[in-house]
This record gives C-alpha cells, sequence and structure tokens, in this order.
C-alpha cells in the first residue's frame, strides 16, 4: 500500500507575507496519516523549512549535476541544504516552458536521489494527445523515460498532472483518473516489482476541497498535486482532510 500524500506545488507564487498561510496550516490539527508537502519558490524554502512543523519542503526544479557554471540553476545538494527534503522534478509547464525531456528528468532525479531528495516526478498528456486517443501511450512513455533504475517507493513519487486540467478548472472524469492511475500502477509493478505497489501516484489539476473526496476515492490515487488551492491554508487544510477520510 502506497502511503497517502498531499502536495502543494505553489509555482511562481509567494514571497515572505505568504509563509502566513504556512503557518496557519502548520497550525492545523493535520492528521498523521497523511504526508503533507509544500513546494514554495526557491526563494522562500530557508524560511519556509523553519516553520513548516511537521510539513515537508520541496524544491520545484533542480539541476542534474551537482555544482558548476550554471546561471541561474540550483542543485538538489543546495535544496537539502535550504531544508527541503522532496523535489517536484518534469512539471508540464518545465517541459513547455524550459523544453525538458524525459530524458532530462530522469538525470534530474538521478541528481535528486542520490542528493536524498524525494523526486515528484510528473506526466501528463496534453488535451489533443488525449482527443486523438494517445493519452495511455504518452504517459506510459513519460513514466519510462523519467522514472531512473534507483526508483524505490521510500524516493520517488509520481503525479499524473493532464496537462489541459492544469489551472483550468477542467477535471478528467474519475473513470478517466482511474484508467490512467491503474495503468500506472500496472507499469511501475512491471518494473520495479514489489516496490512499485508502494510508489504513491498523485493526481494533479485543478484539485479543489470540492472535488478532493471523490478524486481519492479513485483507485490507485494516493493523493494530489495541488497548484491554486495549496495557496491557501484553509483550502489545502480541507484537501489534506479529505486525503486522510478516503
Ligand atoms: O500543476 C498543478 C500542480 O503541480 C496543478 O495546478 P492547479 O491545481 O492550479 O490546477
Amino acid at each position: 500500500m502506497a502511503r497517502k500524500l498531499a502536495a502543494g506545488n505553489w509555482k511562481m507564487n509567494g514571497t515572505g507575507g505568504n509563509l502566513t498561510e504556512l503557518q496557519a496550516l502548520a497550525g492545523q490539527d493535520l492528521p498523521n496519516s497523511v504526508d503533507i508537502l509544500i513546494c514554495p519558490p526557491a526563494t522562500l524554502l530557508s524560511r519556509a523549512a523553519a516553520l513548516a512543523g511537521g510539513i515537508a519542503i520541496g524544491g520545484q526544479d533542480c539541476h542534474a549535476v551537482a555544482s558548476g557554471a550554471h546561471t541561474g540553476d540550483i542543485s538538489a545538494d543546495m535544496l537539502r541544504d535550504a531544508g527541503a527534503t522532496y523535489v517536484i522534478l518534469g512539471h508540464s509547464e518545465r517541459r513547455t516552458d524550459h523544453g525538458e525531456t524525459s530524458e532530462t528528468v530522469r538525470a534530474k532525479a538521478e541528481a535528486a536521489i542520490a542528493a536524498g531528495l524525494c523526486a515528484v516526478i510528473c506526466i501528463g498528456e496534453t488535451l489533443e494527445e488525449r482527443e486523438t486517443g494517445q493519452t495511455l501511450s504518452v504517459v506510459e512513455r513519460q513514466l519510462a523515460g523519467s522514472l531512473p533504475d534507483v526508483t524505490t517507493a521510500a524516493n520517488t513519487v509520481v503525479a499524473y498532472e493532464p496537462v489541459w486540467a492544469i489551472g483550468t478548472g477542467k477535471v478528467p472524469t474519475l473513470e478517466q483518473i482511474g484508467e490512467v492511475h491503474t495503468a500506472l500502477r500496472r507499469a511501475v509493478e512491471h518494473r520495479f516489482g514489489a516496490a512499485g505497489s508502494d510508489i504513491p501516484l498523485l493526481y494533479g489539476g485543478s484539485v479543489k476541497p470540492s472535488n478532493a473526496a471523490e478524486i481519492f476515492a479513485v483507485p490507485n490515487v494516493d493523493g494530489a498535486l495541488v497548484g491554486g488551492a495549496s495557496l491557501k491554508a484553509a483550502d489545502f487544510g480541507a484537501i489534506i482532510a479529505a486525503l486522510a477520510a478516503s
């Protein structure tokens, strides 16, 4: 059985003042049965880690090498040093904005795992790919290409985020989510054996307090990667509660 994880991705949102939301979340009566993660912008990592209490802190990207002449980039070791224990890799916004391929994501995941971070590896189809019946082949190809051979249930989380559902308010049907998550579970069990049964599979894309419970009831959905609704402690707290109750 995979552990349950509620993960928040603040993306490029937030300055010091927004840490009051993290503080408010940390002050809630949070369930022990759910792992909770917030990934703020890199500029807030150290400050977030200092006040997060039992909430884990993660980066939103890292470089594939440990150090060197890579202006503007951040290494996995630097994330660790700032207090992160997770890092999101291969988010569709990075695949699109920065041309990241699954090969790039895999190299970053190897670096992250070597540095002791847990990699949250994102995959997902575009609307065009869904409408042309390519969803399963696309996500299976991204999964195979992005996950390193050293993947275990302790060092890797997979997040299925349909690109067309991100920030749009559009959500796949529960059947569509279930179809993809079942295929992903099969694929990780095929490749990693028993460990594949324990790799958390998150759904991401317009998860809100109002739809969280039904999404968490879908088989093989072990949690969520939440964008907009993770910015407010009240909303993210409600999503965490829905996951704990699932
Ligand atoms: O991209 C996402 C999380 O990584 C999802 O974003 P939204 O929850 O805002 O749709």
